[in-house]
């Protein structure tokens, strides 16, 4: 089997060469760069393994026949392009950018500010959530890996929204995210100076998430309204924290709620429930692909409190893909993904 991933050079593919350089029956990883093809992986990554790794230059065509599956780990507006062109082949497309994930073009122009993709693409990815969409990924062709923060939110949610307990009209997510979500580029936002020793909050109300989160949350309950959705970077590398608030429609003990949580979620392998009055942290789920998910009901207000964490590099993108890559290929969905989270 013959691996491809683009964008190898940035955080998300540094984990994605991390997670697959020890998955048993791959016979190559090949490494593509857009601005540094030609340079040994080595010299960019001096933690990597021995191997000689050459990034290598963009083919879609060629691509698109020689690989069985293909990660674009790109930003925003890339695999709008590339996809159509490598889907020409046998090649199978996992992208872990925002590209392909929202249904409505206009949609994704509004919030991304960016050409979306064709319509037939859109069409025929797959919204990559494996606890909720697993038949649908198992014969994909191509795959929409979801965002990190939706990835968090939504398997908080998922459980009292489909069973239409939670008010549709009201929902509040209050989330959290280490600074490696922002890529390997900092910024002045991102600069060491400006975040350690701050908080921010950031993309009030304007985050690209909205729209994913949004439609997906549809999905479960038409009468979704929209959402209240804050980001905010806190000074560590990795982690995401999403604090989701909820109002009941009808009323359920805490002890119910948790076992509704343990059940929709029972043969689900990474993500786990936490019993009453114990709730997860980031450094629960470290470099790991486990979504850890710890909730309450407060009873002078009949608001829920779910909190949902994952690794935004792990669960929130590449381990998530290479999840979504095991139901592509017919593996058992945790290959190459035991690992234990690392602490401390
Ligand atoms: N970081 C995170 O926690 C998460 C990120 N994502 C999404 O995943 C994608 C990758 O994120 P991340 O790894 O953090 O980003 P980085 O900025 O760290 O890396 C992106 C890589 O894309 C390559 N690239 C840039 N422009 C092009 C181009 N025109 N054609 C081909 N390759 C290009 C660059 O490598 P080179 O110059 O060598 O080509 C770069 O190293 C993004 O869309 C991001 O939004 C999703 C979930 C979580
Ligand atoms: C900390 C930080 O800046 N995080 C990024 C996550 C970006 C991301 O993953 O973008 P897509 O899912 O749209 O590809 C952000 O909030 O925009």
């Amino acid at each position: 089997m013959e691996i491809g991933i683009v964008g190898a050079t940035g955080y998300g593919g540094v984990e994605l060469f991390r997670l697959l350089s020890s998955y048993p029956g791959i016979d190559s990883i090949n490494l593509y760069s857009s601005t540094q093809s030609g340079e040994f992986f080595q010299e960019l990554y001096s933690h990597v393994n021995n191997e000689q790794y050459t990034l290598q230059d963009l083919n879609p065509d060629k691509m698109s026949k020689q690989l069985d599956i293909i990660f674009l780990a790109t930003p925003a507006g890339v695999s709008s392009e590339l996809t159509p062109k490598l889907l020409e082949g046998k090649a199978k497309v996992i992208d872990l950018s925002g590209d392909l994930r929202l249904k409505d073009s206009r949609t994704y122009t509004n919030w991304y500010k960016k050409e979306a993709a064709i319509q037939s693409v859109l069409e025929k990815a797959v919204y990559g959530l494996p606890e909720w969409n697993k038949e649908a990924i198992q014969s994909a062709k191509v795959i929409a890996n979801p965002g990190c923060f939706p990835t968090a939110t939504l398997l908080g949610l998922a459980p009292v929204m489909n069973e239409q307990l939670a008010d549709p009209k009201r929902i509040i997510i209050d989330a959290k995210s280490g600074i490696s979500g922002a890529g390997k580029n900092a910024s002045p936002v991102t600069h060491f100076a400006n975040t350690q020793e701050n908080f921010r909050i950031y993309k009030v109300n304007q985050h690209q998430h909205i729209p994913e989160i949004e439609q997906q949350l549809k999905i479960w309950n038409s009468e979704t309204n929209p959402i209240t959705f804050s980001t905010h970077l806190v000074p560590m590398t990795r982690g995401i924290m999403a604090t989701i608030y909820v109002e009941l429609l009808e009323s359920r003990s805490l002890e119910e709620l948790i076992k509704l949580y343990q059940k929709v979620y029972e043969n689900q392998p990474f993500v786990r429930i936490r019993k009453a009055g114990d709730f997860p942290c980031t450094r629960d789920v470290y470099a790991s692909n486990y979504c850890d998910i710890g909730l309450t009901l407060d009873e002078r207000t009949g608001r829920v409190t779910i909190v949902a964490v994952i690794d935004n590099l792990m669960k929130g993108a590449a381990s998530q893909a290479v999840q979504n890559m095991n139901l592509v290929l017919g593996n058992d969905e945790s290959t190459g993904l035991h690992q234990v989270p690392v602490y401390p």
